[in-house]
């Protein structure tokens, strides 16, 4: 089974799944204002929900039996889905089944449709804005001149432009723009303002991203902007986290950030 294929039908399911679970996680939810309704789940968000994380839980039990089936007796190491095995068969009470089902679900939820509608957006810039596409295009194809193959991870470092346009993207565009929901866990006074313990606290990234005190023409696509800013999204630049700060920050940015930058810059490498 391999959720690279994209004409297999398992791929596309889960990919499904996921987008649906994202776009429904994204809807305002009454229960978030008045969480006396909560229980009601009254625009179904819940339910819907939860029939999709059953199918992508279904998907990765099917994944899982049919490695059962053609690993032999032996513990092999070949990737991420044997080793959770192996400390599976090793001790089922330390690592069990069900909490391998839902580790994968977590990394997959998190890790799949924010690269990919980042991708989206960044290609959907270049294309509206050609300039900064051929900038972009030169800078890579200066740099590869005289290497035989597409990008590599060694590459990111000598490519500022694409780094740049990664950060403008993911300023204009951040897949999580509400970030995870968080909770206060004691009352805490912020800049004259009391949040409550137990208030739910949702920090709206994509605003900070379009705040005119903090950014010249806000609404521009202009990577070029990076080149001069020392802001980065590692979380120590407030104006730019659209992975979070903290504790909490995306554990997924160091393999996000090596994901972005080698697809989108084999795509402009090698398509035009
Ligand atoms: C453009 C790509 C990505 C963006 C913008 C992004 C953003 C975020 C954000 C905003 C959070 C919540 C932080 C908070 O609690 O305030 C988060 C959590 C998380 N991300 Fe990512 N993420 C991306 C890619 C990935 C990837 C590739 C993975 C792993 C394969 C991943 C795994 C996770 C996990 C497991 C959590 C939950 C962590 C926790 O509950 O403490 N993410 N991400």
């Amino acid at each position: 089974m391999d959720f690279a294929q994209y004409d297999s039908s398992y791929s596309q399911e889960f990919k499904d799944d996921v987008r649906a679970l994202l776009e429904l996680g994204g809807k305002p939810n009454i229960s978030d204002f008045f969480p006396v309704l909560k229980f009601f789940d009254l625009q179904g968000l819940l339910r819907r929900g939860n029939l999709h994380a059953k199918n992508i839980l279904t998907i990765f039990d099917k994944v899982i039996d049919k490695r059962l089936q053609t690993r032999s007796t032996s513990l092999r190491d070949n990737d991420v889905l044997d080793s959770l095995l192996n400390l599976n068969q090793m001790d089922e009470s330390a690592f069990s089944r069900n909490d391998m089902r839902h580790l994968f679900f977590v990394l997959f939820i998190a890790g799949t449709d924010t690269v990919s509608s980042t991708l989206e957006w960044a290609m959907a810039e270049l294309i509206h804005n050609p300039s900064k596409l051929e900038k972009a295009r030169s800078e890579i194809t200066k740099l590869m001149e005289n290497k035989k193959n597409i990008i590599q991870e060694s590459d990111i470092p000598q490519l500022p432009y694409l780094q740049a346009v990664i950060k403008e993207t993911l300023r204009l565009h951040p897949p999580a723009p509400f970030l995870v929901p968080h909770q206060a866990i004691h009352d805490v006074e912020i800049q004259g303002f009391t949040v409550p313990k137990n208030a739910q606290i949702l920090c709206n990234v994509w605003a900070i991203g379009r705040d005119p005190k903090l950014w010249s023409h806000p609404e521009m696509f202009m990577p070029e902007r990076f080149l001069e800013l020392k802001v980065d999204y590692g979380g120590q630049d407030f104006e730019l986290i659209p992975f979070g700060a903290g504790q909490r920050i995306c554990p997924g940015l160091n393999m996000a950030h090596r994901m972005l930058h080698i697809m989108l810059g084999s795509l402009i490498q090698n398509f035009d």
